[in-house]
Parts: C-alpha cells; structure tokens; sequence
C-alpha cells in the first residue's frame, strides 16, 4: 500500500486498472462488483469512503478466495466416497454416521420422531422421542487421526420429489484411508443386521432397505413335516455353488421359482420368511399393484445374486391376457385412475424368464386363489415348485397347542454351559411334555379338523396362553362364534353379488 499512496495518481489508475483482468481470470463474477468501487477507491472524494471501499473489497475478495481454495483443495489434495441413496451402501454409512457424536452436534440436522427405538417408554413423557441426524450441510469428524468430512444434501428433484445425496471425504490423496472408513461401517452394519433378515421395498425403480427383522426360525412354521423338509432340501441344493456352475454349463438361467398357495392364514408369508432367516437371504418384496412394465424390468435387473423376490397375493395383480388368448404386450389402465400404467402379461413372463433378472434369485408367490392365475405364469420354468398350505389338520393342532404352551428352547446355549445343565433343560422339558400330553390331546379332540387356518387357531391359543385349561373350555363356543361370523360374512357377499347382477 506504501507503494500505492506514494506513486502519482495517473501512475496508480493505470497500475490498479492492469490489476482488474487479472482479478477477474482468477475470481470469475468479481468484476462487475469491483469495477465501480475500484473507480471509487481511485478517484474518490474522501479517506472514509476509500477506507469502506477496501474493507468492502477486501470482503468479498476473503469470500471468494476461501470458495476458490477451498474448491482447489477439494479438487487436488482430498479424496472422496459419493454414496447413491438408493444403495445398501448408503444405509451402512448413515447407521455408522448416527452412532457417532458428532452426528449428534451436527448445526443441521434433521429431526424426527424415533420410530426404531428399541427402548420402551416407562412413562408418557417418554414417549416419542426425538431423533436428529446431519443433513444440509458438512459435518467434519476425526477417524483414526485424521479430518473427515461428511456432507449430506437433501434437494427437490424435478418431479418434486425428494433426492438425497451423500458423500465423504478426506483431506490426503489416498483412497484406501476411505475406503478403510467405509469398511468399518460395512462391518458395523452387518453386525447389527445378525440373525436378522432384511426386507427391501422398492422406490420408484429403485430397491430400498425397509426394515430389519429378527430371523424367523424354520421350526415356529408349522406345516407338514414331509412338505418343510422337502421345501428345505430344494432351496438348500439350489444355493448349492455347484448347482450354479451346472446351471451355467447348460446355459440355464440359475433361478428357481416357487408357488406357495392355500387359504388364508396358513403361512405362506411366515413361510417365506423363515426360508429366508434359514438360509440367510435377504428379502425383495415386489408390490405388482405399483409398478409398470419399466419399473419391474428395472427392479429384476438390480437385484443381488442369491436373494428371496416374494410377490404376495399374485393373483390380485393387474395382469391380463388379450382376448386372442396372447399375453397382453400393452400396459393396462390401473385401479387408481385411467393414465395409470400397469405391469402386463407379457412383461412380468419375460422378467420372470430371466433374460434382464441376476443369478441366483429365488421368486416365491404367494395366492389365495391357485384358479385365477394364468397357466403361463405357473409353468415350469417360471415355477419350479407348487406348495399347497392347509387349514389345520390333526397334527398341526397338536404342534400349534405344543407351540404355545411348552417353553421354547435356548436356541443358544452357550460354550461354557455345562452339559448336565443341557442335560437338566432336556429333562425338565420332556417333563413339561408329559404334562402336556393329556391337554393336548383333550384340546385336538376338541377342534374341527381342516376347518381353521392355523392362525385363526393360534390367535384363539394367544389369547390364552396363560391356561391351556382355559383354552380347552373355552374353545367349543370359540369354534361356534367363528363359524357364525364366516355363515355371516358369505350371506352379505351373496348379497352383494345379488345386487351386481
Ligand atoms: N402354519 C403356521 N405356522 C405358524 N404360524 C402361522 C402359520 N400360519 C399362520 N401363522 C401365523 O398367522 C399369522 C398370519 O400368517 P401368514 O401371514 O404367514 O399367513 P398367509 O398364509 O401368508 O396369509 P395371507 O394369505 O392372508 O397373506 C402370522 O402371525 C403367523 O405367525
């Protein structure tokens, strides 16, 4: 500045006026703001107004100065981790970030009622407790000794709605410093996901974790024994590496289809999900009623190797059959209003050929109603294995009494447990058994046979579960109740029909 003030004016106006250009190749938009303060700071009329204009400069040079550098820096010396939000990934990192402190000091973050808490509310004014997680903005953080930054941004996209993306990164030029962070939130997540079983709903054309549930043990479904054992060994030979590489050398798409049907109530769902706690897969759940043609080619084509896709009441989906007796090609108008596109015929076989579908998927449907599905759907190839559930027979009444009455056993029974605790929880259990023998045989003598799905029977067993003697005297009136509902309920659908015609 000494210079500046001691120089000639002409000398200073040409000086400054050579600086401008150079200002402006570096700092793109600063030129119309500087120009008429500059002129101002040159041939102003007073120190003040000069001494405003430099601190004003000097402003706005620190703002985008710091922009640039910082920009610079991003650009040259630090490494970054974008996360889609569609992926898995993304749910591994944001777990990992929420179990962080910083994540709770966040100046942004975005707040919500905790909806997975585990902890129960002892009291009202426990209740609804909030949760905050960063968003809109940078949170940094320390790993291992070194400065990260986290940064989640929530935009509106242009169908309004809502995209959220996020992304890490590391001041240092070394991607595996990253890549070690996302590791150990990989390894955190898959911790909590243990003797679990993951369920993915999709969003728009996009899978997207819903929830976590503890894994369905095989032997809480009870169905006949043969069937299970049956279901089990084949699911168990198909995930089988080597029926893969057979698969593969006879070009056969590796996928295997099964059909799961019968009343309500019998467990075709509860079925599903224990194959899928059993043979630890997760779970894709395909809602036919929301997708068209586009979207159930996408979602076949971003599925993992070796999962369970359950399309559930199949025969409640939109999909028909020219009257030429061809699979319908052209997307149908849906139940929601005349410009709703649906899933045809045509397509749902097409994906199910597995020409756009990954390897290694298991499809399981599941229907009420066997006789309203097209023939085409349930061909070999696209269904591998048809299993009928039934209302409750003989047997399963007396596994359904046994279920609810006898004491479940540890299914972990720890290393160091002695083994004539083992012994012991054995012979108090076959005591148990002989107590319950007499019960449960008056209770199975007691119930109409093939007439009751077994949830039917055990929401009736539930609600008494503190007295099997309770629920043998009650049942006879419980049965009675049922089956006036039932006369009931079929009188008004006749009804119904009645006044259709
Ligand atoms: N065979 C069974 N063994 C054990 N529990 C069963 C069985 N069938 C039904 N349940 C219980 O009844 C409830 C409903 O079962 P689930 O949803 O599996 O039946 P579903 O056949 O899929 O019924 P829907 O056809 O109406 O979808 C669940 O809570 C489940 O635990």
């Amino acid at each position: 500045m000494a210079s500046l003030s001691n120089a000639s004016p002409t000398h200073n106006q040409s000086f400054l006026f050579d600086q401008m250009p150079l200002l402006d190749l570096f700092f793109s938009g600063l030129g119309p703001a500087t120009s008429p303060a500059w002129s101002l700071l040159t041939g102003g009329p007073s120190i003040y107004s000069r001494a405003v204009c430099i601190g004003g400069l000097l402003l706005l040079f620190g703002k985008h100065a710091s922009e640039y550098l910082g920009t610079l820096l991003e650009t040259y010396f630090s490494s970054k981790i974008e996360v889609p939000y569609t992926d898995e990934a993304y749910d591994m990192h944001i777990f990992w970030v929420y179990s962080q402190p910083f994540a709770r000091s966040a100046r942004t973050s975005l707040a919500r009622i905790d909806l997975k808490s585990s902890a129960e509310p002892r009291s009202h004014a426990e209740k609804k407790s909030l949760h905050y997680s960063p968003c809109n903005g940078r949170s940094y953080f320390w790993y291992k000794c070194r400065l990260f930054v986290f940064n989640r941004q929530r935009t509106l996209g242009a169908l309004g709605n809502t995209r959220v993306e996020a992304c890490v990164s590391y001041f240092g030029r070394n991607p595996a410093v990253l890549r070690e962070l996302f590791n150990e939130c990989r390894r955190f997540y898959l911790e909590s996901v243990k003797n679990k079983t993951c369920v993915f709903e999709h969003q728009g054309d996009m899978w997207k974790a819903s929830k976590s549930m503890a894994k369905r043990e095989m032997s809480t479904v009870i169905i006949d024994k043969k069937l299970k054992d049956m279901l089990l060994d084949d699911v168990s030979e198909f995930l089988d590496p080597k029926t893969r590489t057979w698969y593969t050398r006879r070009g056969l798409p590796y996928q295997r289809g099964y059909l799961l049907h019968g009343p309500p109530g019998t467990g075709k769902s509860s079925l599903c999900l224990s194959i899928a706690g059993h043979f630890d897969l997760d779970v894709y759940v395909l809602t036919m009623s929301s997708l068209n043609n586009h979207s159930l080619k996408s979602l076949f084509a971003e599925l993992p190797q070796h999962c369970i896709v359950l399309t559930e009441d199949v025969d409640a989906t939109a999909v028909h059959r020219k009257l030429d007796g061809s699979a319908d090609a052209s997307p149908i108008a849906g139940q929601n209003g005349p410009g709703d596109k649906k899933v045809s015929l045509s397509t749902l076989l097409n994906v199910l050929d597995g020409l756009a579908s990954s390897e290694g998927r298991l499809l399981i449907m599941t229907t009420n109603h066997i006789e309203r599905l097209d023939p085409a759907l349930i061909r070999p190839g696209r269904v591998d294995i048809k299993l009928e559930l039934y209302l409750a027979d003989e047997d399963m009444i007396n596994q359904l009494f046994y279920f609810v009455y006898s004491t479940p056993p540890k299914s972990n029974v720890r290393g160091d447990e002695s083994e004539r605790n083992v012994y012991q929880a054995g012979e108090e259990r076959a005591g148990e058994e002989c107590k319950l023998l007499p019960l449960a045989q008056e209770f199975v003598a007691k119930v109409l046979k093939l007439e009751f799905s077994p949830a039917e029977i055990l929401s009736f067993l539930l609600a008494n579960k503190h007295s099997p003697h309770h629920a043998i005297a009650n049942v006879a009136v419980w049965m009675e109740k049922l089956q006036g509902e039932r006369t009931k309920l079929t009188r008004t659908l006749w009804a119904l029909d009645d006044d259709d015609d």
